[in-house]
Order: structure tokens, then C-alpha cells, then sequence
């Protein structure tokens, strides 16, 4: 066996010198040429390939591949059997065009990723069709700096048992790294039900369950890259977008795609696009604020099906009453008056009727209303021109322009804000609104709106609504429509903003991913996904489920599992990869010594060289607190907040909710006790979140009495 490796490494090193020779060979002719700046289209094509092909090369340069697949094609044409290489760019020979090194999102390629073993051929579909054939091997290669460091074979067909060997030893080696503060790529591990959403067909609204550490956010940014390879002619990576739940999360995620090569995906919060839609005609309360309230530990417990102002603002109904409120906007926008611009020259109300209702009623309301005034400016204009005294002529034209002005003022206000206001606050009084729905806003919401109505400050949960009325009213105003939207962490949307996001949306083509089991904020979120699929067509929905945690180890893994069940019931429980590690540590401090404990640990986990370490609090109150023991310690520690913009790795001390989404070497829960954590599902739920943010060290440390969700 052993010789077997060595005869492999010293196979693959000769292959890897011979790649970079070929491909520096290529690169310096090519960085030889002169660039052409003229004016000849064809020119400029093939230099816009040639200039493509160098920053093909220059990124590839260090580490052109990261597997090696031989694969039989069963066809009497097939050539001969040549190893394929795969890398996260594909370069061809120049002189020949063929496949130097094969990129990852090729339709062979996927054979490495959904080809396990077995006596049946493997086979991959392309354009062509369905071409079968035989697996010979699989190898993992890692080379770093052009250096070959790792050669692991995980199939091999000429060991005579055709199984997947050292499948999960290279993918265990791999999750056995140390993580820095950004997330990473995973192509050279990318396991077969993952790829299977990878390449999903682009107009489809897939729908992701995945348990945390699935690699959901993972696979999603893997499929926009595939996405744009697959259908480079149809799709463009600025008509793309991520919606991720904060500015942290953006940035720890951002080093992915500028990894995988694709760039100018746009990447921004939901409140972020919706503010800019909306030119910050509205702001939010305070965001920090408004998560300290959901957090706050209470003492009363809150009913899970209480329908929160999130909950009925975010619903398909609430938007079903807008549209009906919306109607009555055609009639009520338009002045009831003809327009006399002087006693002999009078625009009857008809024909501006005439104008408004059906020669412009393929445009959105506003628009209808600014043709109109073109349209009846123009009409003065002639009138004018019938005028010979040009004294008169000018004296006329002062009074008309006047009146014609204050004639438009009459027209009803088109602002969203103003609108929703009149149909949220003022229901009861509105003659928007239809007699018979009158009633359909609780007070308590029309009152807090109307508090806030002179600042305009709202809150988050509004901005569904407010874009809505404003795209009913101004249309697409020529923004493009999205190619494709990621929904990240969803189970936090309501059925509103997605139903709102598909109208900006060409094609059904989504990707929706998140964990019912991390609904932390359940007080806005979905209970079910079928609040999403409901919402498209049935041909046009794609639903995955997760259920291998790649993050944790084992150990975590059961623990949380654990957590989930004394909490919740039934949940969805992750299935761990077989990656052992140490014990979850249980820890009690008398409440005088938490911090001393809370220093001595963090202080061992820096001795096991963890790089990125948490210290997860409750609140943020609470995190503000055990920022300022582990300082009495000795210990700095940087403290994550909702206004923060980036993630630095290290030591943090962060609360649960803001923790969601990212991982971290080791974890220390620092407040699992009984009073911060119950036991009541929505305490069960946070706790798993906290939990499972860990990769390879987890400790909890309680006051008091510890929490009945951990198992000691
Ligand atoms: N196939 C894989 N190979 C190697 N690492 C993987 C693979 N899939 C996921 N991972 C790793 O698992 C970790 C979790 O991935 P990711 O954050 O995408 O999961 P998630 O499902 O979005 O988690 P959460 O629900 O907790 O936010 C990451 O470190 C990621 O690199």
C-alpha cells in the first residue's frame, strides 16, 4: 500500500511540472502579446478571450487542479483512456483546444462529485445526452503554492472491490482544518447530494431544509457559480443576488465567490435592498433595539402560533388586502374636474378620462398620472398657439402654466409611505380601503405606525409592504429583473417578502435555504415550507433536505441533537460525519467566579491552537457583561454587535442570534443555565444555534442550576 502511494505522489508530481510548464509556457506568450485598443469588433472579441484566458492563468497558476478522474467512455468513438484533471478553471491546450485541465462545473466533472462506487456505469448527462462509461479512479490532489502536498485515492477501480475507500478520509482531513474568519470554498470535497442541488436546472424555485452545518450557504454560492458557467449566455452575475440576514454575515461569506472566480454578484441584507428601492423615503428603528426586546429573557412564556405584527405583516393575506386596497387607487388618484385653463380653452374631465383610463392604462399608476400631464401640457400648448395677440398670448400662458400646476396638485399622493399609512393607520377612515376589511388591522398596529408617522420610521417588518405598494405604483421603473435570488437563512422571511422578491424576479429561478430548526426568530418566520412552495407553481418547485452536518464533530453533533429533543419534540435531527473529537464540557462557576472560569477556559482552548474561538451570550446585554469579565481576567476580546460590518476571527464575544450562520473553531456558552434557557422550544432552538456553531471544541458553563436541555 505503501508503495502504491509513493509510485502515485511521484506519478502526480511529474504531472503537475508538466501542467505548469505547459501552462507558464502559455501564460508568457500571452502576457507577450501586445493588447489591442483599436476599434475592430472582431479584434476586440478575441482580445476580450485572450485577456479572459490570462486571468485564467494567473489564478490558476498556484494550484491548477484538485483531482484527477479516469474515466472509460463505453462508446465505439471514444478515444483512449487519458486521466481527466479538474480544477476550479478549466485551460485547454492551445494548439489542440482540448482539456488540459477540466473545470469543475463541466458535465464530466460531476462524475467525481455523484459517482460512489458500484458495478453499475457511471454516467453523466451534457448536451449531447446520457454518455455511460466505467470509473477506473478518483483521486484527491492538494497542491498549494505549486507545491503537490496530498495525493488520496477514493475510488479505485483496479483495487479489485470497486468501493469508495478514502472517500470520507480526505473529506475528514478536510473538515479537520482549522477554520480563519471567512468561509470557504468546497469543490475538492463536494459530496453527492450536494452537488445534486449544485446543479439544479436554473428555472426552478429550489427550496433547501438543511441541518446546521449541512453546507447550505455553501452549496448555494457553488450553485451560482455553476449557474453562470451553465448558462453563461442567459445569466449575468450582476443580475444576480444574496440576501443574507446581516452586513457580518456578508462579509464572512464574501471570500467564496472571488474563490470560485465568479465576482459582482450583488450581495446586501434584505432591508438594504428594500430601503434603496424605497430612496430612503422611510429608516428603520433601531435594529439593535428591536432584537434585545425578542431576546429579552421573560418570564411569561410566548405562545409560538401568536400571530406577532412580523407574523401578520409578513402573511400572503396581508398582501392580498393591499392589492384590494390598491384598486381603488385608479379612481381615487384622478382629480373629478375638467381643466379650464381659461374661459374659451377647457380640457373636459371625459377626455382626460379618456387619456388616463385606457390610452395609457398599460402603464403603472404614477406613470399614467406623468403622461398625463405631458400630454395635457402639450394641449395648452395648441390651445396657446390659436392665441394671436402675443400680449395675450403671454399674459394667458402665466395663468394656465398657475393653474395647470395647482390642477396636478390635486391629483391623490402617490408616495408609498403616505399610502400605507392611509391603509395600515388610518383603515377605518379611508375610502382606500373596502368597507368589509375596514376592521382588518389590529389597532395596536395602526396606533404604533401613526406614533411613528411624523419621523417615518418604521420597522423592518413594513418594507415588504411598502415595496409592493411602490412597485403596484411605479412598475419596474426599468430596473432589471434579478436572473437569480439566494434567500439565506429563509426560515427568518415571510411568505411577503418572497412573494414580493419573485415579482422582481425573470423565470422562478430561486435558491431558498434555511433550518426550521434554527427558527430562532419565529416571531417573523415561516413554521412550515410550504408557506414558500405554496407560492409558486407546482412544476416550477424544487425541495432538498440536508441531513449530514459537515461542521461539527460527533460529539457536538449528538449534543445538539439532544438539545433539539428535550426542547422540541420531533425536529429535524442532523446525522454527524464520522469525525470524533473531545467531549462537550459541562462547567459550573459559582456566579462570583464565572469569569475566572470562563478565562480559564477560553485560555486552554488557546493552547489547542483553535483560531477562531466564541464566547456566545444570551443577549447582548449579557455579552457586553462577559466581555468585561474575561477584560478583569486579562483577556481581550472583541464584541460583536447588530450594527457591526465585518467579522475578524480571534476571540468574540457574540449573542446567539447574531452568531447564526457563522462557525468557529471552539465555543464557550457561557450563560446555560435554567433561567436563560428553559426549555420551552424557542429557548431549545437558540441553544442549538449556539451549539452548533462550533467545529471541534464545545464547552457550556452554567450559575445555578443548569439548563434542562443539556445532558450531563
Ligand atoms: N462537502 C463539504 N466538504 C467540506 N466541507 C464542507 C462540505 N460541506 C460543508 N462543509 C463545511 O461545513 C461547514 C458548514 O457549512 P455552511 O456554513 O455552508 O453550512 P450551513 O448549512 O449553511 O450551516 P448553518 O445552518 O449553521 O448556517 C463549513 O465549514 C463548510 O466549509
Amino acid at each position: 500500500m505503501e508503495g502504491k502511494t509513493q509510485s502515485a505522489f511521484a506519478e502526480e508530481q511529474l504531472q503537475l511540472t508538466k501542467t505548469a510548464a505547459v501552462m507558464d509556457e502559455q501564460l508568457s506568450r500571452l502576457e507577450g502579446m501586445s493588447r489591442y485598443t483599436g476599434h475592430d469588433f472582431t479584434e476586440q472579441v478575441l482580445e476580450e478571450t485572450r485577456e479572459a484566458r490570462r486571468r485564467n492563468l494567473r489564478s490558476s497558476l498556484h494550484e491548477p487542479y484538485f483531482a484527477r478522474m479516469d474515466f472509460e467512455e463505453q462508446s465505439p468513438k471514444a478515444a483512449e483512456l487519458s486521466p481527466l484533471y479538474i480544477g476550479k478553471k478549466g485551460i485547454d491546450h492551445e494548439a489542440t483546444n482540448k482539456p488540459l485541465v477540466i473545470d469543475w462545473r463541466a458535465p464530466v466533472a460531476s462524475l467525481f462529485y455523484s459517482f460512489t462506487g458500484g458495478s453499475a456505469p457511471a454516467a453523466y448527462d451534457c448536451p449531447e445526452g446520457t454518455i455511460e462509461g466505467k470509473v477506473h479512479l478518483k483521486r484527491n490532489i492538494v497542491i498549494r503554492q505549486r507545491e503537490l502536498e496530498r495525493v488520496v485515492d477514493t475510488y479505485s477501480g483496479a483495487d479489485g472491490d470497486g468501493e469508495a475507500s478514502a472517500t470520507d478520509e480526505f473529506l475528514l482531513y478536510r473538515l479537520g482544518e482549522n477554520k480563519d474568519n471567512k468561509l470557504r470554498d468546497i469543490v475538492s470535497t463536494i459530496q453527492a447530494e450536494q452537488d445534486k442541488i449544485i446543479r439544479s436546472p436554473r428555472q426552478t424555485a429550489l427550496v433547501i431544509q438543511g441541518v446546521a452545518g449541512s453546507g447550505k450557504t455553501t452549496v448555494a454560492l457553488h450553485r451560482l457559480a455553476f449557474l453562470l458557467y451553465q448558462y453563461r449566455e442567459q445569466v449575468r452575475a450582476e443580475r444576480m443576488i444574496i440576501l443574507a440576514p446581516n452586513r457580518m454575515f456578508l462579509d464572512y461569506i464574501s471570500g467564496v465567490l472571488p474563490e470560485l472566480g465568479v465576482g459582482d454578484i450583488q450581495q446586501t441584507t434584505f432591508q438594504d435592498w428594500a430601503l434603496e428601492l424605497l430612496e430612503h423615503e422611510v429608516s428603520l428603528v433601531d435594529a439593535a433595539k428591536e432584537l434585545e426586546h425578542w431576546f429579552a429573557v421573560k418570564a411569561e412564556d410566548a405562545d409560538q402560533n401568536e400571530i406577532t405584527p412580523g407574523r401578520f405583516k409578513g402573511s400572503v393575506e396581508f398582501l392580498a388586502y393591499i392589492d384590494r386596497c390598491l384598486v381603488g387607487m385608479e379612481r381615487r388618484l384622478m382629480p373629478r374636474s375638467e381643466f379650464e385653463a381659461w374661459d374659451t380653452a377647457v380640457l373636459p374631465l371625459t377626455t382626460i378620462n379618456e387619456w388616463y383610463t385606457k390610452e395609457y392604462a398599460h402603464y403603472p399608476l404614477v406613470k399614467r398620472k406623468e403622461r398625463v400631464a405631458a400630454r395635457m401640457e402639450r394641449w395648452l400648448q395648441m390651445a396657446l398657439d390659436q392665441v394671436r395677440d402675443p400680449n395675450r398670448r403671454k399674459d394667458l400662458k402665466k395663468k394656465a402654466a398657475a393653474r395647470l400646476k395647482a390642477y396636478m396638485k390635486e391629483w391623490g399622493d402617490t408616495k408609498p409611505f403616505s399610502i400605507y399609512l392611509e391603509i395600515l393607520a388610518h383603515a377605518d377612515r379611508s375610502d382606500l380601503v373596502p368597507e368589509e376589511l375596514k376592521s382588518y388591522v389590529p389597532s395596536s398596529l395602526a396606533e404604533e405606525l401613526s406614533k411613528n408617522a411624523k419621523s417615518r420610521k418604521i420597522r423592518e417588518e413594513d418594507l415588504p409592504a411598502l415595496v409592493y405598494i411602490r412597485h403596484a405604483l411605479y412598475g419596474d421603473e426599468k430596473r432589471v429583473k434579478f436572473d437569480h435570488v439566494v434567500i439565506d437563512e429563509a426560515q427568518d422571511f415571510s411568505p411577503f417578502q418572497v412573494a414580493l422578491l419573485k415579482r422582481f424576479t425573470r423565470d422562478t429561478s430561486f435558491t431558498i435555504l434555511g433550518d426550521l430548526s434554527q427558527g430562532i426568530h419565529g416571531y417573523k418566520g415561516i413554521r412550515a415550507w410550504d408557506e414558500f412552495l405554496s407560492l409558486f407553481d407546482e412544476g416550477e418547485t424544487g425541495y432538498y433536505q440536508l441531513d449530514r452536518s459537515y461542521r461539527s464533530t460527533m460529539e457536538i453533533i449528538d449534543f445538539a441533537n439532544e438539545v433539539l429533543l428535550r426542547g422540541s419534540g420531533a425536529p429535524l435531527l442532523a446525522v454527524p460525519v464520522f469525525r470524533s473529537g473531545q467531549d462537550v464540557g459541562v462547567h459550573y462557576a459559582a456566579p462570583k467566579q464565572r469569569g475566572a472560569e470562563l478565562a480559564r477556559l477560553v485560555r486552554g482552548l488557546g493552547e489547542t491552537a483553535a483560531k477562531t474561538i466564541a464566547v456566545i451570550g444570551r443577549t447582548a446585554a449579557a455579552c457586553r457583561e462577559l466581555q468585561r469579565e474575561l477584560a478583569a481576567e486579562g483577556i481581550e476580546a472583541s464584541l460583536l454587535d447588530a450594527k457591526q460590518s465585518a467579522y475578524g476571527g480571534g476571540l468574540s464575544v457574540v449573542p446567539v442570534y447574531l452568531a447564526k450562520g457563522l462557525e468557529f473553531d471552539a465555543v464557550v456558552i457561557a450563560d446555560a443555565d435554567e433561567r436563560n434557557y428553559r426549555g420551552r422550544p424557542a429557548d431549545a432552538k437558540l441553544l442549538y444555534v449556539a451549539c452548533t456553531r462550533a467545529l471541534h471544541e464545545l464547552h457550556l458553563l452554567y450559575s445555578g442550576t443548569v439548563s434542562p436541555l443539556v445532558k450531563q
